[in-house]
């Protein structure tokens, strides 16, 4: 696994372009892999992923020479959604909800940077996709799952809109909006052939081809004009835009995070206070 080494006399793009405590990275000529998680172990989202996911698509701009960025997981499972007890912590230090409320808006921006790379972004998934590991996924613009995938979206279950990286407007361009309900509302379990079957995977292989399907994708990519490609995913992104609702900024952290603490006592939470006129 080598590191990325930085742009000469740019000190500030060292540490991005290092593999850190929260990812890995391994630069292979034009395509950069990024794996979620230093050790097997680390497969949540914890704000430390996010500062470093963020300091590599930032430096990403000034390397046009990597075309395909990679992101994989580490372990057992690609993500299994936000760290509990780091957003619990939050919300139990900050009641109103803004600390939850600023993780939300820091995916928010790694979600962007992620979609606005001119590199063209594959997720490699295996194994669990839960939450936020999933929101991350759909901002790529090509998933590729082992047939091992299972994917759960538990946000609802507790007690939380599912904001993170404001991924509901993704979700709901790339797999519908009569689907994402059903998914969302009900939490339930749905598997790689699903995923497949909604759009949220472009191919499912068995695990130990997962390599050689995401392979089969980064040598036509290599291949293409790079202008062709960006302009084409630009154009998509528009589309995609087009479908996406503001629902991070619509939500209310006094009401999240109320919410949340029902949850974790295991009592229903209220209806929501009237609309003022
Ligand atoms: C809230 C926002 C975004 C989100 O991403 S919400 C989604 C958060 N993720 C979850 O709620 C997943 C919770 N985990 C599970 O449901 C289960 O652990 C599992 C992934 C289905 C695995 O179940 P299994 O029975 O096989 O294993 P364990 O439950 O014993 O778990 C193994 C081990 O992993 C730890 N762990 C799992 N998930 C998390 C997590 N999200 N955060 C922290 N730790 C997690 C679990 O505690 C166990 O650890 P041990 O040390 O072994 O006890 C934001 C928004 O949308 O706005």
């Amino acid at each position: 696994m080598t590191d990325i080494p930085a742009t000469a006399g740019s000190a500030d793009l060292h540490r991005p372009f290092a593999t850190t405590t929260a990812i890995q990275t391994d630069l292979d000529g034009p395509v950069l892999r990024i794996r979620l998680g230093a050790t097997p172990e680390d497969n949540t989202f914890t704000v430390a992923l996010l500062d470093d996911l963020l300091a590599v698509l930032h430096a990403l701009h000034d390397r046009p020479d990597i075309r395909v960025l990679l992101l994989t997981g580490a372990g057992d499972d690609f993500n299994l959604g936000a760290e509990r007890t780091e957003f619990q912590t939050a919300l139990a230090h900050d009641p109103t909800g803004t600390a939850l409320r600023r993780m939300n808006d820091k995916a928010l921006r790694v979600c962007e940077a992620l979609e606005n790379t001119h590199a063209i972004t594959i997720a490699r998934l295996h194994g669990r996709v839960i939450g936020a590991g999933l929101a991350l996924a759909s901002y790529c613009d090509l998933r590729a799952g082992a047939d091992d995938c299972r994917f759960r979206m538990p946000e609802v279950a507790l007690g939380l809109p599912p904001a993170w990286g404001g991924a509901m407007g993704r979700l709901i361009a790339e797999a519908g909006v009569s689907h994402i309900r059903e998914l969302m509302l009900t939490g339930e379990n749905f598997d790689a052939a699903a995923a497949q079957r909604l759009g949220l995977l472009h191919k499912v292989a068995p695990r130990d081809g997962l390599d050689a399907a995401v392979d089969s994708w980064i040598r036509p990519l290599l291949r293409r004009a790079p202008e062709a490609l960006v302009l084409t995913k630009r154009m998509l992104n528009g589309y995609a835009r087009a479908a996406r609702t503001a629902e991070v900024g619509l939500l209310d952290a006094h009401l999240l995070s109320a919410h949340l603490g029902l949850a974790q006592t295991g009592q229903s939470a209220p209806p929501p206070a009237p609309v003022p006129s």
